[in-house]
């Protein structure tokens, strides 16, 4: 029945987005757009914009509470935004960031993970290597898909010295390799790469059968992600490398996220200067 749609009807919406889709899109070549999210009205805006994924992230210690640093989320914080975001949304996957100190232990991190996936999230999100895969496996057979996050984990700052370039050297590089390759073997069902050498993303993205979505991490991960804030250019603080102010020259923010969408499919973004 073409037409049938009057002016002012929904449009049909798109099919819901799901970890097989996005395995599909690594295999077929495609790029995976993400966003961090942190309520309902700009949930249902960057839906409605095509972003593949969305991911409350602990950077709201950042941009919605003004720390210096991710430590201070709680597990209470990102399940509250989770199910505002939840609200939201109708058809793009949904991740919650594990905060700092949620998971020390397979069992905590259940618990945790547990009160996400109530809240509305399809997988969870958490920083670390090999000393997970314990934790991975545990989350994957009690049916809650992982998102390791590798590279510059932010909840490791005070061990790192600061926000900086991770894996400079041959030895790094081969310690994210084989962390990569142990969190994949652990069960994860995608990999976060942030503030790496773009030759190390590329590297970690062809040796591993499961999506790569990179924040600083060079253009052949298959997929990006950046901070809600700091693509629209309202984050006051120093803006790192990685980052792109997609509102320049748009007159709304639905088309600069439609613009970052269109510029994580086609390959523009990121461009050298954003990448280490
Ligand atoms: N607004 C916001 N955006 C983010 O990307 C973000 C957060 N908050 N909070 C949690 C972490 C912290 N992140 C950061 C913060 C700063 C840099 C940064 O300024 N990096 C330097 C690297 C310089 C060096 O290696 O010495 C840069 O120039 O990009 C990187 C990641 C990423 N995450
Ligand atoms: C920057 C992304 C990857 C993140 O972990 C967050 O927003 O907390
Ligand atoms: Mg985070």
């Amino acid at each position: 029945m073409a037409g049938y749609l009057q002016e002012g009807q929904a449009e049909p919406q798109r099919k819901a987005v799901t970890l097989p889709a996005l395995q599909n899109m690594k295999d077929a070549g495609k790029k995976i757009a993400m966003l961090t999210c942190y309520d309902a009205s700009f949930a249902a805006l960057m839906d409605a914009c095509a972003v593949d994924m969305l991911l409350v992230g602990d950077s709201m210690g950042n941009v919605l509470q003004g720390h210096a640093t991710t430590l201070p989320v709680s597990i209470a914080d990102i399940a509250y935004h989770t199910s505002c975001v939840a609200r939201g949304n109708k058809s793009a996957l949904l991740a919650a960031d594990m905060p700092f100190g949620s998971y020390g232990t397979p069992e905590s991190a259940y618990e945790n993970a547990v009160k996400l996936m109530q809240a509305g999230a399809q997988l969870v999100k958490l920083e670390g290597g090999a000393w997970l895969c314990d934790t991975v496996r545990f989350l994957t057979e009690r049916s809650i898909p992982v998102f390791a996050h590798l590279g510059l984990t932010p909840q490791s700052v005070h061990q790192l010295g600061g926000f900086k370039v991770q894996c400079k050297t041959t030895e790094g590089a081969e310690r994210l390799l084989s962390d990569a390759r142990a969190l994949q073997e652990a069960g994860a069902s995608m990999l976060l790469l942030e503030a790496i050498p773009a030759s190390l993303g590329k590297s970690v993205s062809d040796a591993l059968r499961i999506p790569t979505i990179g924040i600083g991490a060079g253009l052949d991960c298959s997929g990006q992600v950046l901070v809600m804030h700091d693509m629209l250019g309202v984050f006051p603080g120093k803006k790192a490398r990685f980052v792109r102010n997609f509102m320049a020259g748009q007159t709304d923010i639905a088309s600069a996220i439609r613009s970052y969408v269109e510029a994580v499919k086609d390959g523009s973004f990121p461009a050298t200067e954003h990448c280490f």
